[in-house]
């Protein structure tokens, strides 16, 4: 940047202080987007700045995010793939916030729960963001039920545990106190000096996780470059900065361009898939259920959507981790009614599970919204 414009006076400003960011980090379904509401309905006066970067092509956690004060909070989206775009998407989503016009106090960054945070820390470290922001903490959800290395077999996972400063044990409510501590043992040795603590719901005192301090970007940066061989040309080997996404393939939520880096540790090769849908038309709540309690795979670990039913006037928000699935309902008040999906997992059948899902699709019928009775 050469010539200084108003925004980047303000932006300046900020500098001064440098604008305090935490991540969230966690997996699949462990309980992100429901923290990232419990910070924004308790942020208490505070202006907070929210990134999300989501998994598959149906963005859906737009929708599931609660905006408390339209004023206060401001939620941006980003969808590209994760290793090698989102350190670009990423930081021209925080420079809009840095050069917004009334002063934000705090930016929280979600990643998807697939991705390794080291990209995501490296790009407020490694780029001319380490000047005007300040990464306070990098704070990593764990589903208490479903939580297993072994079965996500993912470094990303690992990753997730190894870098985290404060480890939140979500979901207490589903398992034995026993476990939580067998857990508990298991991620001490992955992490042995993370701050551990139990939620259920993710409800935090929320002074326990913002603004604590805890990250060392000294000890980061030199433990980075020694496990990871990502050392200070990593800004470089990121940087996409015209990056087209019309070339990008993004079926797979992943880019198929050309970069150096080594992608052992990102999800294609943990084997990861998504599968969206995102349409004008009903389903059918009987075929849905079938495939639920019939079709559904195994390897589909999370599934998240907007559900339309025809024999439903209410739309549904559906929730799957691991083997767990959860449909609340609530009004469309003045949304257009739609079906959105997103399947997210290993190594899926994706021709035979959209076939499936196809078939639950129907057309409106006179019944609409009847309710589900005979
Ligand atoms: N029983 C129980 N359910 C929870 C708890 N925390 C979150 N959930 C539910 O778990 C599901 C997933 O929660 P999310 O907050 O969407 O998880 P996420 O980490 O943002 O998911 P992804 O963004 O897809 O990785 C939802 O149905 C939540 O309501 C908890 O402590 N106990």
């Amino acid at each position: 940047m050469t010539a200084t414009t108003p925004a980047q006076t303000q932006q300046m400003d900020v500098s001064k202080h440098g604008l305090p960011v935490t991540i969230i980090t966690g997996f699949l379904g462990s309980g992100k987007t429901t923290l990232l509401n419990h910070i924004l309905t308790n942020q208490e006066g505070l202006k907070t700045a929210v990134l999300v970067n989501e998994f598959g092509e149906v963005g859906i956690d737009n929708d599931l995010l609660i905006t408390t004060s339209e004023d206060d909070t401001m939620v941006e989206l980003s969808n590209g793939c994760i290793c090698c775009t989102i350190n670009n998407d990423l930081m021209e989503a925080v420079y809009k916030v840095l050069e917004r016009s009334d002063k934000i106090d705090y930016l929280v960054v979600e990643t998807t729960g697939l991705a390794d945070p080291l990209p995501v820390a490296l790009t407020f470290l490694g780029t001319e963001l380490r000047d005007l922001t300040r990464l306070d903490s990098i704070v990593t959800v764990v589903d208490s039920e479903n939580y297993s290395l072994d079965l996500f077999n993912s470094q990303a996972a690992y990753n997730q545990i190894a870098y985290g400063d404060i480890i939140l044990l979500n979901k207490v409510d589903l398992v034995d106190p026993a476990d939580a501590d067998l857990l508990e043992v298991k991620l001490r040795d992955i992490k042995q000096d993370a701050r551990i603590i139990r939620t259920t719901q993710a409800q935090v005192p929320l002074p326990l996780i913002l603004s604590v301090g805890l990250f060392e970007s000294d000890k980061y940066f030199n433990e980075s470059q020694e496990s990871h061989g990502h050392d200070h040309n990593h800004e470089h080997e990121h940087r996409h900065d015209h990056h087209n996404h019309e070339n990008c393939d993004h079926d797979h939520g992943h880019c198929e361009h050309e970069h150096e880096h080594d992608h052992s540790s990102h999800l294609e090769a943990d084997g990861f898939t998504s599968i969206s849908f995102e349409r004008e038309q009903p389903l059918a709540i009987r075929k849905f259920q079938y495939f639920l309690d019939n079709q559904l795979p195994a390897s589909v670990f999370r599934a998240k959507g907007i559900l339309w039913f025809d024999e439903s006037p209410k739309r549904h928000v559906f929730h799957l981790s691991g083997k767990r699935f959860s449909l609340e309902d609530e009004e469309w008040g003045d949304r257009a009614h739609k079906t959105q999906l997103v399947l997210i997992g290993q190594n899926l059948d994706q021709d035979k599970l959209k076939a499936q899902i196809e078939n639950c699709f129907c057309m409106e019928t006179a019944e609409r919204g009847k309710g589900f009775s005979d």
